[in-house]
């Protein structure tokens, strides 16, 4: 080979192999790059372990033991999928139903700002978060309403991420983050005008907890919305299958065990609140949620490879390969429980509480 087809050669492979790791997958522009994924506040080295932790957790029986670790194991969970979810998915940790000649970023706003639409709230207001992740949500709901919004997250990692992206966006003065745990917010009561909570309060292991403590931060007439991860009455605990899905499903997004949808309202009744509005949002004539899911399987595995490549070459932690394999397993068993009609991610419930 001449030196110039050498030249030539290695141009094509160098190119090819920056393209492929640096810009493929992508979610968004400018978004988290391949190269860039971490453990998010967990050391390079601490991965593997902290992963091989994670799946402990399932394998506790005790159940007052499990309640009191929950907290502490969904921030282990975030750690490891918070920059994999930002660089396959968006800054939007939560599913919207698809819309005919919208794009996902789009239906994933719209559905955003259906939420903030809810509250009533008028420029100036204060409302809160409670389950911000990088803050996805609470930028279109700021930009949208005009509102100030003040999220809460357990996981310090994306209280960094997400008041990065509020101050590139230009919303660091409406949002601001706090590292905190929304069973015992760091708030005084009657502080906000309103609340809403997105595909979030799933990680409770109590839901009373969690809407009393909203319930708590919430003024006297203030309403609160929140989008929840529920089973359906299509859902049949002596079904194996069912059963099997619902079970992937919790594995594989830090959940401590997946409620009922009638649950929901009578627990908003418990702490007080009015229930002013319930329906699942993933119902027709809305189209599946699931469709975004199942059309990126290939974009999986080519995000497989890259994850190897990485992982092989020391640039990405050794145990992403574990997490990344996870969240490929998970996917196929969210979309299972969407097309089995057994599960949704979105059964919408609006509260006022009493004056
Ligand atoms: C509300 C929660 C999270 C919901 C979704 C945002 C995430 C659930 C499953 C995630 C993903 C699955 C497959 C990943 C894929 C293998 C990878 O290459 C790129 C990222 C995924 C698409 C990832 C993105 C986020 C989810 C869709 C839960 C936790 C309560
Ligand atoms: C699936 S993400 C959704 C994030 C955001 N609502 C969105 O739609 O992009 C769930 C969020 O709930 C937060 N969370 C879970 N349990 C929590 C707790 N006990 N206290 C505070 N935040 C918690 C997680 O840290 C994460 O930010």
């Amino acid at each position: 080979m001449d030196t110039l087809s050498l030249l030539l050669t290695t141009a094509l492979i160098g190119g090819g192999f920056y393209w492929f790791i640096c810009i493929l997958g992508s979610a968004e522009r400018k978004g988290k790059a391949a190269v860039n994924l971490s453990g998010g506040s967990i050391d390079d080295d601490k991965v593997q372990d902290n992963y091989n932790n994670y799946w402990s957790f399932f394998k506790t029986p005790k159940q007052i033991e499990k309640t009191e670790k929950v907290p502490a194991f969904v921030d282990t969970f975030y750690n490891l999928v918070t920059d994999i979810y930002e660089w396959g998915w968006g800054q939007s940790f939560h599913f919207s139903p698809a819309l005919p000649g919208k794009s996902h970023l789009e239906a994933t706003q719209i559905h955003e700002e259906m939420a903030v639409d809810l509250l009533n709230v008028k420029p100036g207001d204060k409302i809160l978060d409670a389950g911000c992740g990088v803050g996805g949500p609470m930028r279109a709901i700021a930009a949208h309403s005009g509102a100030s919004v003040v999220g809460i997250t357990i996981n310090e990692y994306q209280v960094n991420r997400a008041t990065l992206h509020n101050k590139k966006a230009g919303l660091d003065k409406l949002c601001e983050v706090v590292c905190g745990n929304f069973l015992e917010m760091p708030f005084g009561d009657n502080t906000f005008d309103g609340a809403y909570s997105i595909e979030a309060t799933c990680h409770a292991p109590k839901l009373e907890d969690v809407y009393a403590e909203i319930f708590r931060v919430l003024k006297p007439g203030g309403m609160y919305v929140s989008y929840e991860w529920v089973t359906t009455e299509f859902y049949d605990g002596e079904n194996a299958e069912h059963v099997e899905i619902i079970q992937g499903i919790e594995r594989g997004d830090a959940l401590p065990g997946l409620r009922h949808y009638t649950d929901i309202a009578e627990v908003a009744k418990k702490v007080g609140f009015e229930v002013v509005k319930e329906k699942d949002l993933a119902r027709p004539p809305a189209q599946p949620w699931w469709t975004r899911l199942k059309m990126g399987r290939i974009a999986y595995w080519r995000n497989h490879i890259l994850v190897m490549i990485l992982s092989f070459l020391g640039i990405a932690p050794k145990g992403t390969v574990d997490v990344h394999e996870m969240l490929f397993v998970t996917a196929d068993y969210l979309t299972k429980g969407g097309e089995a009609k057994i599960f949704t991610p979105m059964h919408m419930i609006l509260c006022r509480k009493p004056e």
